[in-house]
Order: C-alpha cells, then structure tokens, then sequence
C-alpha cells in the first residue's frame, strides 16, 4: 500500500515547498548553489525577470513511499522521487538514481542541471531527475527488482513517466539491467501505448537500446577534454601545451562514466596516474592500465584494495589533492568544496559527474585560475544519446539499416568510375571509402558532432562576455530555454 504521497508544484524562485538539505559540508546546498550559478548567468542576459523565474523554478516533485517485501519477512518502507524542472519541452528527461544520499534537494538539483544540460547541447527535452534512497549494496537482487518494479508502477499512476511525458535514464547506481525492468513493468502495465519501449533510454540492446549508450557519457566527457585540448588560448590560462598525450590524469569513481572517460583517455596518449574509488585509490605515476584495473574492480565486488600494480591510498579524498594536470570527478556532487578547494593542484577540474564542485569552491579555484570544464556540457553525451535512442524507439527502425549497404555499393560505384576515368583506386583506398555506417558508427559521430558544435558555442560565449566556462553554459542554456517562452508564450 502506498503510505504518503506528496505532489510538490514550485511555484517562483526561492519558494521551495520543502527543502530540508544540509549544506555540504558548510557549503550551501546542491540545489542553493544550481540556483545560484543560475543568478550568475541570468544577471548577464537582457531577459525579463518573470520568464527568469519561469525558466528557473522546478515545475513539480513527486515524493514517495511505499513498502518493500525484504527476503527476511520484514517490511520496509523505501523512499524515493521525481523531479520533473521543466515541461517547456516535453518529455522530462534524465537519469533515475539508486543512493543512500538522494533528497529532494539532490533530485530537484539534477533535474534542473538536465533542463539546462539538454539546452546546452540542444536535445529537445525538459529536465527531469528520479532517486530512490537506497544503497543497492545492501538488498538482494530479487529486491533491487521489486524496488525498481514499484517505483515504476508508481510513477505510472502519477503519469509521471512515459515517452510522451517523462523518459528515465541510468544515472549513479543504475544501468541497462534497471531500465530493462523499468521498461517491462511500463509495457506490462500499459501495453496499448504504442511508444512504449520508449518510455525510458540507456536500455539493453536487445530491449530497444541502441549501440553506443553505455559508453556515451564517458566518451562525450573524453571529446569535450580532447576540444579543450585543441584550444590553444585557454590551455595558454593553465600553461599547458596542445593535445592529451602525456598529460596526466586523475579519475574519481571508476564506475559507468569514470571508466568510458578513462579508457578513451588512455587510448589517445593520457596517463591516468590515480583512480579514486570509495575505499580507496590506487596510484602509479607510470600511468595505469584502465581496463586491467577495472577488471580488478568488477571481480573485486568493486573495491580496489589488493590491486598490485599501483600504490593503495586508504584515503581516496586525497587523490582529488594530489599533482596531475587534469582531475576528473565522475562520482557524486560536492566533493570539491571551500574545505578542501585550496588544496586542489590540479591545472584543470573535468567535471563527468554532476555538480562536483560547490558553488563557493567554483569561486575560489576561477579565481586561482583553474580552468572548469562544466557538467552542463561535459556529461551530455548521455543524454545526448539517450535521445538518438528515444527517436529510434519512435521510429522502429534501427539507425543505419536501410543505409548502410547503399552506402557501401555507392561508393564501390565512385571508386569503379574513377578507375575507368584513368584514376588509380588502390585495395586500401576502397576499403577506406567502401564502409556504411552502422548504428555504432552514427551514435558515435552524433555524439562528437554535438559535444563539438557545443564546445566551440560555449568557448564563444564564454570570450565575448568574459565569463568561466560554467556561467557561459548557463548563459547558452537560458538563452535558449528563454527563446522557447519567446515564441510559446506564458500559458494561457
Ligand atoms: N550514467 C550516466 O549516463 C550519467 C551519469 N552522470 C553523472 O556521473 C556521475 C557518476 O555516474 P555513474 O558513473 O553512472 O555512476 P556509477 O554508479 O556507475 O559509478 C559511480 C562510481 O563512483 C564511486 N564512488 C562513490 N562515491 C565515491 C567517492 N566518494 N570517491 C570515489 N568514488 C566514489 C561508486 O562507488 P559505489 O558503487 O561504492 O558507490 C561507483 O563505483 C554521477 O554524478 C551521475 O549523475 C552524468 C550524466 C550521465
Ligand atoms: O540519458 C539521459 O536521459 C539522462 C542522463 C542523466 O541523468 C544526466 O545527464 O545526468
């Protein structure tokens, strides 16, 4: 039985209905300091302050309890969220949350990190963010089941979750195998919704999913570095030279995006030379073999303790202080705050997770001169790819299935005609030019075309107005969402 439920409608900037968080750590909270980063930018553009509010207040948050079967007999009350920031564009998109850590707070926080995120990299989408507070750990898996099962048949009887009004997503302690189930319980419990295989993204393959999805936020985190890497002025900023090979890294959270991001990294020539993971870190000023440890940490029931080809640090937090040119936080919010900012070498902060850096630690390491690749651009790539996915699961129709072999036989066609015109095509020449992209091949070149178009925008915005590269993603995003109301107007 469903204990309470709680629809909360934010109405106007600062009337929160009930937020209860705690600062981070002194700090103020996830969703003060997304707030506040919002001001910063919103202070810059010529906008009106009523469709400021509009834009910036999150448009409802469904609270829910409701009880749980443990394999021991007992019953358990389970408390989870949705936070759906923006219905200018619809569906609400992004991740569902499985942590001990999620609030109202947190998952207002994300929601309203999405809305702007899919401005900033122009995906059609009002933001959204779920959680259950739970840690996974401590369940079994026929548990995690029924959690993930009950919260999707709850949302379902708050229309809060479909594919024309609300897609979830992986985020932090969720995967494939979650949105498997999310997407069976949907169709089990609606199956005359024609789109409903799109009513969540980051599934199996074989459940709709589409190639590429796993891998994208940490690929689209590795081509937003690799961009930075290209633009000689601001590596001028750090005193850094062009490129990534040789440069060192820092990873924190060796989990979906952390590993993607670090294994793309390695590949093009950067040294990962610490990997931070909750109990602990391992170091190796050599560099470390990404797939060789995450190995490690898959079979280790995901401690790194005991791994041998690097130093062991019990104290993971100190990695984040220790020397590399690049430090990339792929775990949770706040762990780069005013208590810990100043002990911070790195020449550049990559922020893979979403808001791992406080507002007031934002401040102090801009001013140092730390150049912060933000999370509004930097983690979009999941996104980005959940919606190539959403549009496959409306369409039917796989990307690449109807091209590709035309593609290929037009090309043989080039390659014959030039040789008849007298033109020497070589075997190597043919197999460069006779390939049909597939639907891996499309994500991957959607997801680059997008995280580059978006960088050079924010870089542009970020010079012509004198900003960081956070205000600036902002600033693009409000642009946008503003531009929207524009045209739509206030309803009615
Ligand atoms: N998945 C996605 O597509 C997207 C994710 N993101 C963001 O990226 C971040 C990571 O998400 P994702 O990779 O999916 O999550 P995962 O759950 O796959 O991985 C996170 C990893 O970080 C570890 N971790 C937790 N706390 C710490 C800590 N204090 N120090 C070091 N490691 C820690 C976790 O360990 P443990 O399991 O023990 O907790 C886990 O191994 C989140 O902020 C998320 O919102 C953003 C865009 C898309
Ligand atoms: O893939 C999605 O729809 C959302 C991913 C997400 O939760 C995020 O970008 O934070």
């Amino acid at each position: 039985m469903l204990k309470s439920v709680r629809l909360v409608r934010r109405v106007g900037i600062g009337r929160r209905c009930m937020s209860t968080a705690a600062g981070l750590n002194g700090d103020m909270t996830f969703l003060d300091g997304v707030d506040k980063f919002f001001d910063d930018a919103a202070a810059k553009l010529p906008i009106e302050n009523g469709i400021l509010e509009t834009i910036k207040s999150c448009n409802s948050v469904v609270q829910l309890s409701f009880p749980l079967r443990r394999d021991d007999g007992s019953i358990e009350m389970i408390e989870a969220y949705r936070a759906q920031h923006s219905h200018i564009r619809l569906p609400c998109k992004g991740g569902i949350r499985f942590a001990d850590s999620v609030s109202q707070d947190e998952v207002e926080a994300l929601a309203a990190l999405m809305t702007f995120k899919c401005a900033v990299v122009d995906v059609p989408f009002g933001g959204g963010k779920g959680g259950i507070k739970f840690n996974k750990r401590d369940y079994s898996a026929r548990e995690v089941e029924n959690i993930t099962r009950r919260y999707t048949v709850e949302l379902i009887k708050r229309n809060t979750i479909g594919p024309a009004v609300d897609v979830p997503a992986p985020d932090y302690g969720t995967g494939p195998k979650e949105m498997a189930w999310i997407k069976d319980t949907y169709q089990q419990m609606k199956p005359d919704d024609i789109d409903g295989i799109g009513c969540v993204t980051g599934k199996p393959v074989t459940q709709g999913g589409i190639r590429g999805r796993e891998g994208a936020t940490g690929l689209g985190v590795y081509f937003g570095i690799r961009k930075l890497f290209s633009n000689e002025d601001l590596l001028k900023k750090v005193h850094l030279s062009s490129g990534i090979k040789g440069k060192t890294f820092i990873i924190q959270g060796l989990g979906n995006v952390g590993y993607w991001a670090a294994k793309h990294i390695q590949a093009s020539g950067g040294k990962v030379v610490g990997i931070a993971e909750r109990d602990g870190g391992v170091v190796n000023s050599n560099g470390l073999d990404v797939e060789d440890i995450r190995s490690y940490f898959v079979g280790n029931n995901g401690l790194l303790k005991g791994y041998t080809k690097g130093e062991f640090v019990t104290d993971s937090g100190e990695l984040l202080q220790s020397e590399c040119d690049v430090l990339v936080p792929a775990a949770l919010e706040g762990v780069i705050r005013s208590d810990n900012a100043r002990k911070i070498k790195a020449k550049i902060i990559a922020e893979a997770a979403n808001g791992p850096v406080t507002y007031e630690a934002d401040e102090y390491l801009t001013k140092k001169g730390v150049l912060i690749l933000p999370d509004l651009l930097l983690n979009a790539g999941g996104v980005t790819v959940s919606y190539f996915e959403w549009v496959k699961n409306l369409g039917r129709l796989r990307f690449g299935r109807m091209t590709r072999r035309f593609d290929e036989e037009a090309m043989t066609s080039v390659c014959d005609v030039l040789e008849d015109v007298g033109m020497k095509v070589t075997e190597s020449h043919r197999a460069k030019l006779q390939v049909g992209a597939d639907e891996e091949k499309l994500v991957v070149s959607g997801l680059e075309d997008t995280m580059m178009d978006a960088s050079q925008t924010m870089y542009n915005v970020a010079k012509e107005n004198g900003v960081s590269l956070r205000i600036a993603a902002y600033m693009m995003a409000v642009r946008r969402i503003a531009s929207d109301y524009g045209y739509s107007g206030i309803f009615p």
